[in-house]
């Protein structure tokens, strides 16, 4: 790699669409989001056509908080020559996570972990381009040692050791050809569905999704709960009649209930034959869902949870303490490419298998790589693991990831999927993009509504 790649331009935008209009999105305790993101474009100076695009998933207000998270941490980013960072690549994400000053507001959670996220997709995103391979690819080709070398062992290496994932990496290279043959021209990587079970949708809609949904193939539904047990038996019923007893079908109440509260809720509902229960109760609650992945283990309930872990060190306990039988990893709420490789060694070690969070704008397309990777190197298995899919803004993308006939196909434009199209950061950048200066001028609705038809 001649020459080098001095990033000259960190930028950043407040992006957010009116999806709270249709109650996209919406769940027991966030009824009306409109998915945003702080956007991060980043420029070198040497190539003013190469740039990394990334972003970490937001719920509307508050975006501007992790806007100016990612401007204070852009001294640490602007005047780095990229090719030493990606040779260095964990000691790069140290100085950003571990700033002497800055890290006093997390450290590695809440916002300034978020705008961590937008930071190092955007970079992973411009190696990417610069390989001219999806991320996916590019993590596949990189040697175990290479691979390894992006990760921060600080606070895991009790449980997890460089050596080790690159013994477990070593492992599966001999027949990770055969995998990505299989991925490429078979179905692709197993998706489920959320977006026909929002907690704001009508009980007509959600039928209705489900069909659909259906007919195209899929075979994995999720559905929100937690507000009221009794609306969530009669939608539970009506999905469950729609798909069969054989589909599998998921619950999602967002941290809405206390613990012994979850175990009765769930008990509630185990007629309906679920897989898992998604973030029964607060993400920094390790032990709790520790006692409820123990009571509900003779229901054949799985308890699910990741997408608002803040880091590697909630997952390393979740794991430690038996307490979830899915990770859900999140591209965006742990500082990026680079930790949540982390979390999938620690996954493997532990025989958990990963089911990315996906429920967000833009996430869909990140976690696809991730999932990719995993199976071609690291995990081997498609078993028990499936990729949430929602079917929400990819049409603002230029390289949006696709769903066929219930499967992601594998992305193979470079870079991590995560570019916007001009036009619709001119319509929805917040507050001066079209869409948001309407609604300034009462020329657009900005009044959510709970229930759809
Ligand atoms: C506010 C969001 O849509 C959440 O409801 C969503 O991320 C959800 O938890 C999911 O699992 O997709
Ligand atoms: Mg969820």
């Amino acid at each position: 790699m001649a020459g080098k790649l001095t990033i000259s331009k960190v930028e950043v935008l407040d992006v957010r669409f009116p999806t709270s209009l249709e109650a996209h999105g919406s769940d027991a305790m966030h009824t009306d989001p409109d998915y945003s993101c702080a956007y991060v474009v980043i420029h070198v100076s040497e190539n003013p056509q190469l740039k990394g695009y990334g972003l970490t998933f937001t719920c509307g207000r508050g975006t501007e908080i992790v806007v100016q998270a990612v401007k204070t941490l852009r001294f640490l980013v602007e005047g780095q020559d990229c090719k030493k960072i990606w040779s260095d690549f964990a000691t790069f994400y140290r100085n950003l996570t571990s700033e002497s000053q800055i890290r006093w507001v997390g450290p590695e959670k809440g916002v300034i972990q978020l705008a961590t996220a937008a930071i190092v997709n955007a970079i992973w995103d411009l190696w990417g381009r610069h390989e001219n391979k999806p991320v996916w690819k590019l993590l596949v080709d990189l040697s175990p040692e290479q691979l390894v070398s992006t990760i921060d062992f600080r606070y895991i290496r009790d449980v997890i050791t460089p050596e080790e994932c690159i013994a477990m990496l070593k492992e599966k290279k001999g027949t990770a050809g055969e995998r990505e043959k299989e991925l490429l021209q078979g179905k692709g990587y197993p998706a489920y569905t959320t977006s026909v079970g929002w907690l704001g949708y009508s009980d007509e809609r959600i039928l209705r999704l489900t069909q659909e949904q259906l007919a195209l193939g899929l075979v994995s539904f999720k559905v929100k709960v937690g507000q009221n047990l009794e609306d969530d038996k009669r939608r539970l019923r009506s999905v469950r009649k729609a798909i069969g007893p054989n589909n599998k079908l998921m619950i999602d109440a967002n941290q809405r209930w206390e613990v012994q509260e979850s175990i009765d809720w769930v008990t509630a509902l185990k007629e309906f034959n679920l897989l898992w229960i998604e973030e029964p109760t607060s993400p920094d609650d390790i032990l709790g869902h520790a006692t409820i992945a123990k009571a509900l283990k003779p229901l054949g309930i799985g308890v699910a949870t990741g997408e608002m872990c803040q880091n590697r060190v909630i997952f390393k306990q979740l794991f430690q303490a038996n307490a979830i039988s899915f990770c859900q990893i999140d591209s965006c709420r742990v500082g990026g490419v680079n930790e949540n490789l982390a979390i999938y060694f620690m996954a493997k070690k532990f025989g958990i298998p990963v089911c990315p969070h996906a429920g967000g704008v833009g996430l869909c397309g990140f976690v696809q790589h991730l999932q990719v990777w995993d199976f071609i190197s690291l995990s081997g298995s498609m078993e028990n693991r499936m990729i949430e899919w929602v079917d929400h803004l990819h049409e603002n993308f230029y390289s949006p990831p696709v769903v066929k006939d219930g499967h992601y196909l594998v992305p193979k434009d470079p870079g991590y999927s995560g570019q916007m199209k001009e036009e619709s950061i001119a319509t929805y950048e917040f507050p001066k993009g079209t869409y948001w200066s309407n609604v300034a001028d009462g020329q657009a609705s900005v009044q959510p509504t709970m229930v759809c038809q």
